[in-house]
């Protein structure tokens, strides 16, 4: 807990993903457009008793892109098998799975975007004609051995869709953004998940931990535990609101939700570099973090709340932000922020 933020959406050694996550369909909360969209996919699919087409999962971490492809292959029918980018090192690897699934199962990768490129080659033809092309031999006498493969549905996960190369991202036929939840999608989350933790909460306190989960279900998961202890210690028999406040505000996580990282972040383009532009490098740089961590983990629960934006110069505070940190604006760094737009490009 000292090194990694209490707030990171990243998944933590000690969370509880499996306790909450969801098994079906009906069972996954928010999201409705994905939903409505993969339960037309899979009906389709099974009406047919096909595999269906190749999905990709795509948004910040902590979302549901894990808890979303195992209900899939439950809603299908199917085998799940997991893997992730990374684990895959040869092509050898990759036609090992493939020639293990059964007809129609699902085969799970995980950071997709960290594919080996060599690996990635391997995976075209058999996303597309489900079939492997493979070597044999060396030198002269190598030739090319195609082996066709069971029907499949690859289900792709990705924090960053901008990393996938265009062929591979042209052949997921069903793209699933996912997007931040709402605080009362968030409420429902922690209402199911204090069932199944056995946690007393009512609606207000409920409520506190949704605004302040940083619209990640990841989030409230973990919120939730700690508020569950500090509840316990303080011999409070049901979550409220005010307990749930003295929990997070004694964790450092803010009204809007924020924690010391988020306002760290905030308070260096206000004060170092006057509002902004400025590059996510040194921005990185200075807070110690990762450039993916930034950008993956802080800046979109920051833009999505309107503190920050993006744009091709570099990060700018924006009015919210300021008052956010209860700082109003330099003259300066208000003219170089009007004129940032339209140098974009
Ligand atoms: N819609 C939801 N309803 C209830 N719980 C959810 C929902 N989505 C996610 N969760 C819970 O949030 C946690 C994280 O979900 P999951 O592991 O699927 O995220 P992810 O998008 O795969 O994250 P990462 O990018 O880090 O792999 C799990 O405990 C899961 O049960
Ligand atoms: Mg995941």
């Amino acid at each position: 807990m000292e090194d990694q933020p209490i707030h990171s959406p990243d998944r933590q050694p000690d969370d509880p993903d499996a306790a909450l996550r969801p098994k079906s369909l009906t069972e996954f909360v928010g999201q409705e457009a994905a939903r409505d969209n993969l339960r037309v996919f899979i009906e389709a699919a099974k009406g047919r008793a096909e595999a269906m087409d190749h999905v990709l999962f795509f948004g910040p971490p902590g979302l549901g892109k894990t808890t979303l492809a195992q209900i899939v292959a439950k809603e299908l029918g199917v085998g799940f098998r997991a893997t992730s980018g990374p684990v895959i090192a040869k092509a050898g690897d990759l036609a090992a799975l493939l020639t293990n699934l059964e007809p129609n199962d699902v085969l799970f990768i995980d950071e997709i975007h960290r594919l080996n490129p060599v690996v990635e080659e391997v995976l075209y033809p058999a996303m597309e004609d489900r079939a492997l092309d493979i070597i044999i031999g060396e030198g002269p006498s190598a030739r090319s051995v195609r082996i066709d493969l069971p029907p499949f549905t690859l289900v792709g996960a990705t924090t960053r869709q901008g990393l996938l190369t265009t062929p591979l991202r042209d052949r997921f036929g069903i793209p699933v953004r996912l997007v931040f939840y709402t605080e009362e999608e968030l409420m429902r989350v922690v209402t199911r998940g204090a069932g199944l933790l056995g946690m007393a909460i009512d609606p207000t306190g409920a409520r506190e931990i949704a605004r302040r989960s940083r619209g990640t279900p990841r989030v409230a998961g973990r919120l939730m535990r700690r508020v569950r202890d500090f509840a316990q210690v303080k011999g409070a028999s049901t979550v409220t609101a005010p307990i749930a406040d003295e929990a997070l505000t004694r964790l450092e996580i803010d009204n809007l939700g924020l924690d010391a990282m988020d306002r760290r972040y905030l308070t260096m383009i206000a004060t170092t570099y006057k509002g902004g532009p400025v590059g996510v490098e040194t921005l990185a740089a200075g807070l110690s973090e990762p450039r993916d961590t930034v950008e993956e983990v802080i800046e979109p629960y920051l833009i999505q709340l309107g503190l920050i934006a993006r744009t091709a110069r570099g990060r700018c505070l924006n009015d919210g932000g300021w008052a956010h940190l209860g700082m109003s604006a330099p003259e300066s760094g208000r003219s170089a922020q009007g004129g940032l737009f339209e140098g974009d490009g």
